[in-house]
């Protein structure tokens, strides 16, 4: 199963080439993995973060970029999960526009006590199911 985001490039997005600026990108993902932890999870990120005290920052990514993309493009972030530990998860996300690939992403994202600053077991509620393959749920 894949979850899948769309997220439009604005105009805050691209550089002065017309194409999107590299970091932009992981602020889209950042985007992607909030949609994907509030509706394929089921635990938003203001619940996580300011009434349970906890985050799901990064620890590790991965990046090929395939082609640019410009001002108006959609694009599709296709996120899969092929592994969870017991804080972490490995995340995969293919971004086309349309039947273009534009990047793929590979991230290790740690659920984490932000008070002390430390890895914690993922929560029942909110510990992420493996998934893989081509069956896909769009974000509302
Ligand atoms: C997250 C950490 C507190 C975890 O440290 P520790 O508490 O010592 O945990 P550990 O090192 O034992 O690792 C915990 C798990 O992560 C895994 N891990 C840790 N590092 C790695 C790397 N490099 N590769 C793969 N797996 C890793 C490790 O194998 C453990 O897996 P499990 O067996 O599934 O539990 C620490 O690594 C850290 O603070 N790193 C910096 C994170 C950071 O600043 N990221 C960039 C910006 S933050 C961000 O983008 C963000 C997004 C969303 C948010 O909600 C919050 C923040």
């Amino acid at each position: 199963m894949t979850f899948i985001s769309t997220q439009l490039v604005r105009f805050a997005h691209v550089d002065a080439a017309g194409i999107v600026f590299y970091p932009r990108y992981f602020e889209m993902l950042n985007a992607a993995v909030e949609d994907y932890f509030a509706q394929g999870i089921g635990v938003d990120f203001a619940e996580m973060h300011i009434r349970r005290g906890l985050g799901v920052p990064t620890v590790t990514i991965q990046t090929t970029f395939f082609s640019p993309s410009k001002l108006g493009d959609l694009l599709d972030f296709r996120l899969s999960v092929p592994r969870v530990g017991r804080s972490s998860m490995e995340l995969v996300a293919e971004v086309l526009c349309g039947d273009e690939r534009r990047l793929e992403a590979t991230a290790t994202l740690v659920c984490m006590d932000l008070e002390a600053g430390r890895s914690v077991a993922w929560p029942d509620d909110m510990r992420p199911k493996p998934m893989t393959g081509e069956h896909a749920v769009a974000a509302a």
